[in-house]
């Protein structure tokens, strides 16, 4: 059986979810994983943001704001009168609980039912929808088998026992429709997979299932080779490894959540990436097949802090890494790029929550410099560090500050920290100088 996944703008009209039904409904049994309409999740952060400072006010009138929207929706999508009442039925309950939630103390876990609501939603009115329009569908509430343990990675012995008795409960149908985002934490309560985090149900469907391909549907025709929010006149890549996806995935190429491909990996499920508004396009496949040498694609992650930990005589110091990196551990905090000489060692977290008490730590052996705002700048490929194009990269240098370095660590990525404020100007560059064949 396939996994498809459709997210936020493949859900976000009545047009678009009717491209989605003509997608999936070509007689093949199927899991279609869906995420919440396109906006839906950043207007229930606010709500939770709202409530979090006490404002009900502003909670209850975007509450109402959200509702009239999903009502235009069901009147829009559901001409079936029955269909239509049933849905409108289920909407008013989803919004009666956003409600109640504006009576309650605020909590993390009421933070994360309000942010579920978006893929209940969707899932609701779309398996009516596949009804109204005869085709036989299914209902499967990943609240009863999608989980996550005490270190947020999915339960996959937990999970693998459920979605086979959740699919033998839901009877036989063609098309079984399911809440990409949501799960339960490892104490039960409602939890989420993080924003974007419905490319990852797809997977951990995938890989619980042993799917014979993960279809991840989007917006645009496959990933690209640089960022097309940044960048003009980018190109989709027809086919790129499971560890150059992860590598952009993890990079910051918002396309697909950085945890996508690790599920399948290991059995080798293919992961394609397809365009819902042009369903014909190639799209980009993910396989374990490297198909070519050279540099693929670049990505940049924002929200990057750099610690510059200096001390007299590092290198000579044995233990001193070792040091620093029991720190950063004891924090349940990862780093991402390091570079040392003698004297220093600098290194990059993206999760500063606890980055007061590590840089407290830190002083206690050696002298902190703190840079925030930073972004990496991650370029990918096989083999691309001995490329023959490579070296035209570092005409970088001459255009914008270059923070860190991180070349050779693995074969497949080049990494640069740079102020986020170059960032644009580092994409745009880089496109030229990689891209564009520019004789250097
Ligand atoms: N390298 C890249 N290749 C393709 N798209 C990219 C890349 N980098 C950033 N993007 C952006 O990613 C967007 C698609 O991802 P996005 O997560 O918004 O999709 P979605 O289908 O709405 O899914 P979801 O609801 O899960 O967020 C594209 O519209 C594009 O602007
Ligand atoms: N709805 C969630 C999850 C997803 O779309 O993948 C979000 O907007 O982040």
């Amino acid at each position: 059986m396939k996994v498809l996944k459709f997210g936020g703008t493949s859900v976000g009209s009545v047009k678009n979810m009717e491209n989605v039904k003509e997608i999936i409904n070509d007689g093949e049994q199927k899991i279609v994983v869906l995420s919440a309409m396109s906006g839906t999740t950043n207007s229930l952060v606010a709500i939770g943001d709202s409530l979090k400072v006490q404002n009900v006010d502003q909670a209850l009138s975007a509450i109402n704001a959200l509702h009239e929207k999903y009502i235009a929706v069901v009147d829009e999508l559901l001409r079936d009168e029955t269909l239509n009442a049933q849905v409108k039925d289920y909407v008013a309950e989803r919004f009666n609980f956003l409600i109640d939630c504006t009576y309650k103390s605020f909590s993390q876990i009421i933070e994360n039912e309000i942010l579920a609501q978006g893929e209940l939603l969707s899932t609701f009115m779309f398996n009516a929808y596949l009804q109204q329009e005869g085709v036989n569908s299914a209902l499967l509430p990943a609240l009863d088998y999608m989980k996550i343990d005490e270190n947020k990675e999915p339960d996959f012995p937990y999970i693998e026992a459920h979605i086979s008795e959740v699919l033998e409960k839901a009877g036989e149908a063609e098309i079984y429709i399911t809440q990409g985002f949501i799960c339960l934490d490892d104490t039960g309560a409602v939890s989420n997979l993080q924003r974007g985090g419905s490319d990852y149900t797809a997977t951990i469907i995938g890989a619980s299932i042993k799917a014979g391909e993960v279809q991840i549907w989007t917006d645009i025709d496959g990933m690209h080779n640089n960022d097309p929010r940044f960048v003009e006149g980018t190109k989709p890549i027809s086919d790129l490894s499971f560890d150059e996806a992860a590598e952009l995935a993890y990079f910051g190429a918002k396309i697909l959540h950085p945890q996508t491909v690790l599920p399948v990996r290991a059995d080798g499920i293919p992961v394609r990436l397809k365009n819902t508004m042009d369903p014909e396009a190639k799209g980009t496949s993910i396989t374990s097949n490297h198909v070519e040498n050279g540099i693929k694609a670049i990505a940049a992650k924002d929200n990057i802090t750099a610690i510059k930990i200096k001390s007299g005589r590092m290198l000579q110091a044995h233990g001193f890494l070792k040091k620093v990196f029991e720190i950063f551990e004891a924090y349940k905090t990862s780093i991402d790029m390091i570079t040392t000489s003698e004297v220093a060692v600098s290194l990059t977290v993206d999760d500063d929550t606890y980055l007061e008490q590590i840089v407290a730590e830190l002083e206690n052996f050696a002298t902190i410099e703190v840079d925030k705002n930073q972004s990496i700048v991650c370029l990918v490929g096989h083999s691309i560090v001995d490329h023959k194009e490579t070296y035209k990269l570092f005409k970088i240098l001459k255009d914008v500050n270059i923070r860190m370095i991180s070349y050779g660590g693995s074969r497949n990525n080049i990494s640069l920290l740079i102020d986020t404020a170059n960032k644009i100007t580092t994409l745009q560059k880089l496109n030229k100088y990689l891209f564009e064949l520019v004789t250097l």
